[in-house]
């Protein structure tokens, strides 16, 4: 825990999940010449989720080991364990006794989400294929996204809905056993309402299936397998996207999970790493999985020395060891077609952007401005605040570096969004003043331990 938040226990829930409703903790990155040193990555949020949710659905003993142990995957843990999952810990060892696909019981107390899109969506998936009501709320953040993307499809399986103006949550989902089988075109390119549907699909009869019309993160795909679902794939004609299918009513079995590091976390260290030069770190377990990969390919095509080691699988993911180097960036335009492969990495890419000679434009954006908070303002107004040159469209932005560090001196506003957070106090270690977040607590959703880590490659990162 990054600090200043205050532990607390859900009626339904045995690991404390820290208070959204404590003071702000305010932080500050001071410039620093290099970082050096060796890290791991923590583990990965997405994939630590569904290992929980599957091994919720399965019958016997799953046994995981490196799960993220953040505060999203948290609230995961306790409304599954509100669902009748037995979850225990042992240090690094996570054990989940499932309930079956279609066996959970019926939640006595509202479920309270937190920070996190992921547990929301999935699990409304779950949720809506029970045979009983049950009630989702979160934190400000969280009760500002939207849930009509989810609320929509599962309605048409036969699910009911209340939800606040504008489809928000508070949410009350009234279940039922006896939903029918869909065919869905995503209407935007998520993962999440993805999982959701096809995670409704396996308590349906029959086959359910997912047309997106570009690929996102597969995590759902692959771990339905591991679990042994029948699960077909298609590539949708002309498109970069797959038409996905999952066969209902299979009968899941416990299974052993390595979670692999989080590609998203790893970011933040590579990205301090490329805009100070002299820099030598190596970040090791970082999931390379291609449809989440998308920065990296970026960095490299700026200029960025990073060479993938030691290439292997964890948990079926694709992993390496990845060894950054410091060193002179340029601008690059990104295409439109990348964004679903590192849609949660464009503040920290901006952030890269700032240290690059040129300019680098980012396209097909709109998504960011549904996720924690706006991010395409988040994003404008820190680097607005650090005097870095950019313009921001509907959905797109486009930052001018000079190859030069930029002003800093900044305090920018984090909004409940550990990325925003993270990504700026990277910017700071470069900048030629400190660079401050408003509140750096909600780093801890997807990055406890951030601060210890990137201080111990050389980082100077503080209370302010
Ligand atoms: O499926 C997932 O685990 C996620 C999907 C993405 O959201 P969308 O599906 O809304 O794009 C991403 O932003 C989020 O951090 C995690
Ligand atoms: C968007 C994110 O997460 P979630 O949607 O789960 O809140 C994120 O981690 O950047």
């Amino acid at each position: 825990m990054v600090g200043g938040r205050r532990a607390v226990f859900l009626p339904f829930s045995r690991e404390p999940v820290l208070s959204a409703s404590t003071a702000p903790l305010k932080l500050i990155a001071h410039p620093v010449a290099r970082l050096t040193g060796k890290v791991r990555a923590p583990g990965d949020k997405s994939v630590s989720h569904r290992a929980l949710m599957f091994g919720a659905l399965a019958m016997g003993e799953t046994v995981i080991t490196g799960l993220l142990q953040g505060e999203d995957v948290l609230c995961t843990a306790a409304a599954l364990r509100a669902l009748g999952a037995d979850i225990s810990r042992e240090q690094d060892v996570w054990r989940v006794r499932g309930f079956g696909v279609g066996g959970g019981r019926e939640p006595d107390d509202v479920l309270d989400l937190g920070n996190s899109g992921t547990s929301a969506r999935l699990l409304s998936g779950i949720l809506a294929s029970h045979p009983f009501t049950s009630f989702m709320t979160g934190d400000a953040s969280l009760r500002r996204r939207p849930m009509q993307r989810v609320i929509e499809p599962l309605s048409r399986m036969g699910a009911r809905f209340q939800s606040r103006e504008g489809g928000r949550m508070p949410l009350a989902i009234v279940g039922t056993d006896e939903m029918v089988p869909i065919e869905y075109r995503l209407p935007v390119a998520s993962a999440q309402v993805k999982s959701c549907i096809l995670l409704a699909g396996l308590n349906t009869a029959g086959e359910t299936t997912v047309i997106e019309p570009q690929a996102t993160r597969d995590h759902t795909e692959r771990m339905l397998r591991h679990f042994g679902a029948e699960v077909r794939e298609a590539p949708v004609e002309g498109g970069h996207g797959k038409r996905i299918t999952v066969v209902g009513w299979p009968e899941l079995k416990a299974r052993k999970i390595a979670v692999p590091g989080d590609p998203s976390s790893a970011a933040f260290a590579v990205v301090a790493a490329c805009i100070r030069p002299d820099s030598d770190v190596l970040i090791e377990n970082v999931g390379i999985n291609p449809l989440r990969a998308g920065l990296y390919t970026t960095l490299v095509e700026m200029g960025a020395d990073i060479t993938f080691e030691n290439r292997r699988e964890v948990g079926g993911e694709p992993v390496a060891d990845l060894h950054v180097r410091g060193g002179g960036l340029t601008g690059v335009e990104v295409p439109a077609d990348r964004a679903p492969t590192m849609i949660d990495e464009y503040p920290i890419l901006a952030v890269a952007a700032a240290f690059a000679e040129g300019t680098t434009r980012m396209l097909g954006l709109a998504e960011l401005r549904a996720k924690e908070s706006d991010r395409l303002s988040s994003v404008a107004a820190g680097l607005a605040a650090n005097g870095v040159q950019h313009e921001v469209g509907a959905e797109s932005l486009t930052v001018h570096g000079t190859g030069a560090s930029p002003a800093g001196g900044g305090l920018v506003k984090t909004h409940l969004d550990h990325r925003i957070a993270m990504s700026f106090l990277v910017l700071g270690l470069g900048t030629r003043e400190p660079v401050a977040v408003d509140d750096g607590s909600p780093i801890d959703t997807s990055f406890p331990g951030f601060m210890t880590q990137m201080n111990g490659l050389g980082a100077k990162i503080e209370a302010a």
